[in-house]
């Protein structure tokens, strides 16, 4: 009650050392919606020794990720920095010129002039399925939104080549490694992750070299950022750049679309809607191969609703981790300087009072726009995912080419969830195809 009275959230720092990681470990987002339960918002967590304060409501969060933003950069831990970009993109003073370049890429004409390539890679992709006894959904997504990330970062790397799967899987340990001991000594995985991310920077190393000596042009991101005048990046700057990005651009989507195709299989009506909806845009896939018609908010509308509510209901990306540069008041309640925050975003989008029956698969809900600051699976603020829109796009294309070519079975029993590193359903959302009679 005296820390109350003076403002400071609850929560019990468990064991000194190890804190609350054994239940952190067993699924973030149970924890920390079990801990808001039992301590009221805000309240504390320990992890490893630190000990942090834990926003969980919409202003809150806004407060920390939008208003006060620049009270609270950072925030990611020295692995995730150390192996993932070292903060580079974020960096204050280059960030917007950063940003800038993704989002012109895509969004509006840049997002426009990928869809070419998504589409055939997505149907390409969903053909290949048609061939495996068994579909390892997991693995296939991850394979197909990785090129796609690819040809919009950095073109030149063939999507067939075996330097795709080098990145691809580079990407993975890079991710593993971010919660292993950080001892860059033989024998530590850290150290294995050190030495794929040393291989991954000198071949991004050469490609510069080769851009800036021919001074070749391609319509990529990578490109982008090397045209930057305003700036004067360091080839290290671009490669630190260009593997955050090849990480951002990948994880999340491989995580988020195995899941689409896991609800649909399990939600008969709703695969039934999203099928009848793909149907009727069918001919205009095919007719339109400009496709400069589509607009990922409004072309799919019933498809849109289903991606939103599996990206609510498994909430990827559970919070948003960030650091108090100074003390920083937000209605009486301090923020210490150099406090850890994380903007429990998935706190949000389990309220019973902006989505009523959180737990239920129910996508339309979203027929009603969300409240404002209530739907964040992308963030929120300056950092505002700016791939949310080609995340949701390349999503749709591959449902279109799946749900209007194939229908798909679990092979073998439910294996739920894997909530580590990130969330994803476990065990490969094995599935078997069945080709459908064209309607
Ligand atoms: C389901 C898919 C995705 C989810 C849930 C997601 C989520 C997020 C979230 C929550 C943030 C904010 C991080 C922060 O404020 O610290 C973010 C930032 C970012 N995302 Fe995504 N993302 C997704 C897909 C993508 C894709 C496909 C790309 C690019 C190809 C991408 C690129 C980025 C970048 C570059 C940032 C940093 C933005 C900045 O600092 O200005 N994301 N994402």
């Amino acid at each position: 009650i005296r820390n109350q009275a003076r403002g400071s959230p609850k929560g019990m720092a468990s064991l000194p050392l190890i804190g609350d990681i054994v239940q952190f470990l067993r699924g973030p987002r149970e924890f920390l919606l079990d801990r808001l339960a039992r301590d009221g918002d805000p309240f504390y967590v320990s992890l490893l020794g630190q000990k942090i304060t834990v926003v969980n409501s919409p202003e809150a969060i806004k407060f920390v990720l939008s208003t006060a933003h620049s009270s609270f950069p950072g925030g990611y831990t020295k692995s995730f920095k150390q192996l993932l970009g070292e903060g580079r993109f974020a960096k204050p003073g280059i960030h917007p010129y950063n940003r800038k370049a993704v989002l012109t890429a895509l969004t509006g004409d840049g997002l426009l002039n990928l869809l070419p390539f998504i589409n055939s890679l997505a149907e390409k992709t969903v053909k290949s399925w048609e061939k495996q006894p068994v579909v390892n959904t997991v693995e296939e997504v991850s394979k197909y939104v990785f090129k796609v990330a690819m040809h919009a970062l950095w073109r030149d790397v063939d999507p067939d080549s075996e330097d795709m799967e080098l990145y691809r899987n580079g990407m993975a340990l890079l991710f593993d490694a971010t919660r292993a001991l950080r001892i860059n000594l033989p024998g530590f995985y850290f150290h294995k992750a050190m030495k794929t991310r040393a291989m991954i920077v000198s071949r991004i190393q050469e490609a510069v070299s080769y851009r800036r000596a021919t001074g070749v042009e391609v319509d990529d991101i990578f490109n982008a950022l090397l045209s930057i005048k305003e700036v004067e990046y360091t080839d290290y700057d671009i490669c630190c750049i260009m593997i955050s990005l090849m990480f951002a651009g990948s994880v999340t989507t491989a995580s988020s679309l195995p899941f689409v195709l896991k609800y649909l299989h399990d939600f008969p009506d709703v695969r039934q809607r999203v099928q009848e909806e793909q149907e009727s845009i069918r001919q205009k896939m095919v007719e339109d191969k400009s496709l400069m018609w589509f607009k990922p908010k409004s072309s799919m509308p019933y498809t849109l609703q289903v991606i939103n509510e599996v990206l609510r209901l498994e909430s990827i990306v559970t919070f948003v981790p960030r650091q108090a540069n100074k003390d920083v008041d937000f209605n009486g309640f301090v923020f210490r300087k150099g406090s850890l925050v994380w903007a429990s975003t998935a706190s949000v989008q389990y309220n019973p009072d902006y989505f009523p029956s959180p737990r239920e698969f129910n996508p339309s809900r979203f027929e009603e726009k969300p409240k404002p600051n209530t739907f964040m699976v992308f963030g929120q603020g300056p950092h505002l995912c700016p791939g949310s829109e080609l995340s949701i796009t390349e999503s749709m294309f591959l449902i279109h080419h799946l749900i209007t070519n194939y229908s798909w079975e679990r092979y073998g029993p439910d294996q739920g969830v894997d909530v580590i590193p990130v969330r994803k359903p476990a065990g490969g959302f094995l599935v078997t195809l069945a080709k459908r009679p064209v309607s």
